[in-house]
């Protein structure tokens, strides 16, 4: 990091705010650094550095050279890749497993996948029948929207900061990109980077701040926006769906989930119990993706119980950077407070606690760090607020089922719907059980297995439209229709 102060980047150039807010190390309380908050006339001057790079040298650009651009981008981060790790890791405190074998590699990737694809991608051709015989031709023509907002959220930092702007550089987009306060490092690496690799001033812009009153809420209902993408929760996207109501844009929104995991009495074991605990505690139960919800076959629920409670228990709770610590902090206190008030609700509508429910004790500096238990639950009703709400930590409930009908109606019983993991042996009930998912994407005998091709998103309360491959690129592209007659 060049600067212990982070700084905005606008028009190609860091710039500094009057207000700043603290960068806090989640694992010991920690400031790490300060950042600068963004007013409402350095959020606008970022507005119309994007709008007019749009008639610069980017907007003249051959696709091939914004591909070869984006490659640059994906080199300079893994140029760099012990900083961006070190700084996600400090943001976070996310594990090094996890920091340097998803999060940090996603970032490079997500540059190499679109500029790759925009250079094959094709557009929509038709002859059409005219009474004179002649014909005309009808081709659609893919344009940039123009300025493209996105909001980025807190837990994959770098990794879901890139989901987006690389397919809207990729389509030929120019960017004011806000990242979540809470983690504010790796994306102004990341604007180093995009300046080392020559992307022209304007083209890619940074803010810091927070949402409500504040950058967050100035870029998404500022007037030159032509578009907003964004992840986090729910009732934030409404927020946003709000604040750019009156100029009317398109949005895409990958919002929250309470997803379920289906374990049937078939499946294999010892697969379905390691990759279960996976899709709980993965990065602290903090990625929208994971089971917060598991549903297990009657005739070996106790088993699956015990299991599941060997595999949390075994689970090592420590320092980021030890290369075997399998989950550190959650992301901040405020976050810490809201997930322990869940394990006390927890309790107070009568749940069994199998494990966990409290908070490490380390006899160290870490005692003043976010950190809670990996926590599992049984014997609440599907009706329990635990049951039903997002709480986003390390934490799920089980319960038993009997047949595959009810199996299906307990995982659709939410207002969510963004994935779902089954476990079975027998294929055909796992296609058959996967096609009546309400939710967006389906594991079966796995989860998280990520192909960048395939659309991701929700149904329901967790979201609007989908992304990846070809989804992203239409999203961040307008298509015109020339006609033209023979
Ligand atoms: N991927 C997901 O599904 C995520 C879900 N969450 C959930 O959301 C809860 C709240 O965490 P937050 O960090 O506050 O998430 P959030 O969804 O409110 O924040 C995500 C991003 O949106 C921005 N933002 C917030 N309010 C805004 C507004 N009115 N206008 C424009 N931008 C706005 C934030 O500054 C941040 O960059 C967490 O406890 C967790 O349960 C949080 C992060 C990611
Ligand atoms: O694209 C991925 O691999 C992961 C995406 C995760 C989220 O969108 C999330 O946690 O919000």
């Amino acid at each position: 990091m060049t600067s212990s102060i982070l700084h905005h980047y606008i028009a190609g150039e860091f710039v500094d705010s009057s207000k700043r807010f603290d960068n806090i190390n989640p694992v010991n309380g920690q400031r790490i650094c300060q950042v600068a908050e963004a007013d409402k006339k350095q959020v606008n001057q970022a507005v119309m550095a994007a709008k007019a790079a749009l008639q610069g040298p980017w907007g003249n650009m051959s696709v091939q050279q914004r591909a070869a651009l984006l490659h640059k981008v994906a080199d300079g981060i893994e140029e760099r890749f012990d900083e961006f790790v070190a700084a996600e890791m400090r943001d976070t405190g996310k594990s090094l497993q996890q920091a340097s074998s998803i999060d940090i590699p996603r970032g490079a990737a997500n540059f190499r996948v679109f500029a790759d694809m925009v250079k094959t991608a094709g557009s929509e051709c038709f002859h059409t029948d005219t009474p004179d015989g002649k014909g005309a031709l009808n081709y659609s023509l893919p344009k940039p929207l123009g300025v493209v907002a996105v909001i980025a959220p807190w837990n994959l930092p770098l990794l879901l900061l890139t989901w987006k702007l690389a397919p809207a550089l990729a389509a030929g987009n120019c960017i004011v990109a806000k990242p979540s306060e809470e983690t504010p490092s790796s994306a102004t690496l990341l604007a180093e980077v995009m300046h080392e690799a020559g992307i022209p001033p304007g083209v890619f812009n940074l803010i810091h701040g927070f949402g409500p009153n504040s950058a967050g809420e100035y870029l998404t209902s500022h007037a030159h926006i032509d578009a907003i993408t964004f992840t986090g929760e729910s009732r934030t996207g409404s927020a946003i769906m709000r604040a750019a109501a009156e100029h009317v844009k398109p949005l895409s929104f990958e919002l929250g989930g309470k997803n379920a995991a289906i374990i049937f009495d078939d499946a294999d074991f010892d697969a379905a119990v390691q990759g279960t605990a996976r899709s709980v505690f993965t990065n602290g139960g903090q990625v929208c993706l994971c089971t917060e919800r598991v549903y297990v076959q009657r005739p070996i629920f106790e088993r699956f119980v015990a299991a599941l409670k060997q595999k949390a228990e075994a689970m090592k709770i420590g320092w980021p950077t030890d290369a075997d610590t399998d989950m550190g902090p959650l992301i901040s206190f405020e976050h810490r407070n809201k997930v322990l008030s869940y394990y006390k609700l927890a309790a107070e509508e009568g749940a069994s606690f199998v494990t966990g429910g409290g908070v490490p004790e380390f006899g160290d500096e870490r005692d003043q760090g976010a950190w809670v238990q990996p926590t599992l639950i049984t014997g609440l009703s599907e009706e329990a607020r635990c049951v039903k709400e997002e709480i986003f930590g390390p934490i799920a409930h089980i319960c038993p089922f009997d047949t595959e009908e009810q199996a299906i109606a307990l995982a659709n019983n939410s207002r969510y719907g963004l994935a779902a993991a089954i476990w079975t042996r027998d294929i055909s009930r796992g296609h058959r059980v996967a096609k009546q998912m309400e939710a967006g994407m389906i594991w079966v005998n796995t989860w998280y297995l990520r192909d960048l091709r395939t659309p991701f998103g929700g149904v329901k309360m967790s979201g609007i439209g989908r992304e990846g491959g070809q989804h992203s690129l239409n999203f961040y592209a307008e298509p015109s229709n020339i006609c033209i007659k023979l």
